[in-house]
This record gives structure tokens, C-alpha cells and sequence, in this order.
């Protein structure tokens, strides 16, 4: 940049759920001081939105006709990420069952991943030291530009272990299930599917600590902005 500032760096870390992307992109984007933004967050809340109002998740052409109404934002800071639906604070039900449970019907909806797509990239484009975007089509579709791209992987038993230790007394065996479901759904669906982008560096973090992963990324970014 001609003034001598950093030009924005934009990170994109997709991959199935429980990989470890959102505890992964909030450390890497504190320890660089990057924007971070929970793409799974937003799709949470419009699911929520439908469903406090009455949409029949189930309805395709519901979903799309209510797709434009709910207004959705996204607080970037890595340390206090938040997120609003019609000025609401939906942080907390956007993490419960019935919303987790919905989430893939509404975001495989073309409306709405038009209308969440269109959020993210201004967000994107608005970072001034750059951002973490984390999700599942990041790499392939909402940022096919970003400077790195991470695809981060783990085993349903990994993956499942990490989530029964969140989920207070949830049973392994239901939520390993409750996982390859939602993926299987998330990978399938016709417009943007979860999908590792042909230039991603795939990261498996299985027999991985979150400090090892984080580290690994930070690595990967610094080299990146070098020019390695
Ligand atoms: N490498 C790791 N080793 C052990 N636990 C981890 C690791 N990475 C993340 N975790 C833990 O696993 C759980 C799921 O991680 P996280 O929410 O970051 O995954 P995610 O990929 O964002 O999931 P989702 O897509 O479902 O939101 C969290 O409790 C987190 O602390
Ligand atoms: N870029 C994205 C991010 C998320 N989704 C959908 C599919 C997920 O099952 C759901 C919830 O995401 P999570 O909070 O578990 O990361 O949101 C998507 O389609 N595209």
C-alpha cells in the first residue's frame, strides 16, 4: 500500500463441525490482530429468526419468500464476537438443539445463501487490518480470493469426544451420529456445499492440541504476508 500500511490479510478456515474452526480463527485472528467473523453464526440466526416466527423449516419457498426480512449483525472482535437478529442478542439460542437442528435445511435455502453470502463479503471487504472467516464455503465461494486458505479435518470420534465434553452429559455414540448427519446434509446440498477448495492447506487435527493447530495457522498466515 502506497502509505505503508499492512495491505488486509483475509483468512478463510472451512471444514466439517467440531473440527476446531471457530476456537482456531478467534485465537489466530486475537494473536494477529485480524477481524473474525462465525459464518455458522449467521445461518444460525436466520434459522432462529424462522423459526421464532412461525417459518415452516421445512418449506423451501417459505424460507426463500422470508429470506430478505430478518436484519443480521455480525460484532467482529475476536475477543467479543457477537450476534444480532432485529437488534436482539441471539447468542444463546442460536446454540440450542432445535436451531442446530434446523440449520442445514434453512442454509441449503439458494435465498438465503445469497443474502448471508452478500453480508459476509462486506464484512470481508470492510476489515481494515484484515479477517478470519470461518464456515464451510468460504474458500470455495465467498472468498475464492482469500490470501490463505484452511481446511481443518478431525475423526466423527474426535470430533464427537470434543462436542460430548461441551454438551453436558450428552451421550458419545448420539452426538458422532448427530455430526456425520448434519455434514453429510452440509456436503450435499446443490448451491455451495461444504468443500475443501483445490488450493486449501488441509489440516488434520486429530492427534492435535488447539495451541499445536492455532500455531500452525499463525505460521501459515506470517508466511503468507512474507511472501514465502
Ligand atoms: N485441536 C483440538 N483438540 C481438542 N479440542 C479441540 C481442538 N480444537 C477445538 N477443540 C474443542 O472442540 C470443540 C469444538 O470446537 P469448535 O467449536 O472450534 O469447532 P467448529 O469446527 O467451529 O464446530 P462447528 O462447525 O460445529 O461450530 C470446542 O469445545 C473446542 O474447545
Ligand atoms: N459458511 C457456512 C457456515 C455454516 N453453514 C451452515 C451449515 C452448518 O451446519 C450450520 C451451522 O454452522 P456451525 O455453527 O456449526 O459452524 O450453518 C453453511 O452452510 N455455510
Amino acid at each position: 500500500m502506497e502509505n505503508g500500511a499492512a495491505k488486509p490479510v483475509i483468512v478463510a478456515i472451512d471444514g466439517p463441525s467440531g473440527t476446531g474452526k471457530s476456537s482456531t480463527s478467534k485465537a489466530v485472528a486475537a494473536q494477529l490482530g485480524l477481524s473474525y467473523l462465525d459464518t455458522g453464526a449467521q445461518y444460525r440466526a436466520i434459522t432462529w429468526w424462522m423459526v421464532t416466527n412461525g417459518i415452516d423449516t421445512a418449506d423451501p419457498s417459505a424460507i426463500a419468500a422470508a429470506a430478505a426480512k430478518p436484519e443480521i449483525l455480525s460484532g467482529t472482535d475476536p475477543e467479543n464476537p457477537t450476534i444480532t437478529v432485529d437488534g436482539v442478542d441471539v447468542a444463546g439460542p442460536i446454540r440450542e438443539q432445535d436451531v442446530t437442528a434446523k440449520v442445514s435445511a434453512v442454509s441449503a435455502v439458494p435465498e438465503v445463501r445469497a443474502r448471508i453470502t452478500e453480508l459476509q463479503r462486506a464484512i470481508a471487504a470492510s476489515a481494515v487490518t484484515g479477517i478470519v472467516v470461518e464456515g464451510r464455503d468460504i474458500g470455495t465461494t465467498v472468498l475464492p480470493d482469500a490470501d490463505l486458505k484452511i481446511f481443518l479435518t478431525a475423526s466423527p470420534e474426535a470430533r464427537a469426544a470434543r462436542r460430548s465434553g461441551e454438551l453436558k452429559g450428552a451421550d458419545l455414540h448420539t452426538t458422532r451420529e448427530a455430526l456425520i448427519r448434519r455434514d453429510a446434509a452440509d456436503s450435499s446440498r446443490k448451491t455451495s456445499p461444504l468443500a475443501k477448495a483445490g488450493d486449501a492447506v488441509e489440516v488434520d487435527t486429530t492427534e492435535l492440541t488447539l495451541q499445536q493447530v492455532v500455531e500452525c495457522v499463525v505460521t501459515l498466515v506470517e508466511e503468507k504476508r512474507a511472501g514465502k
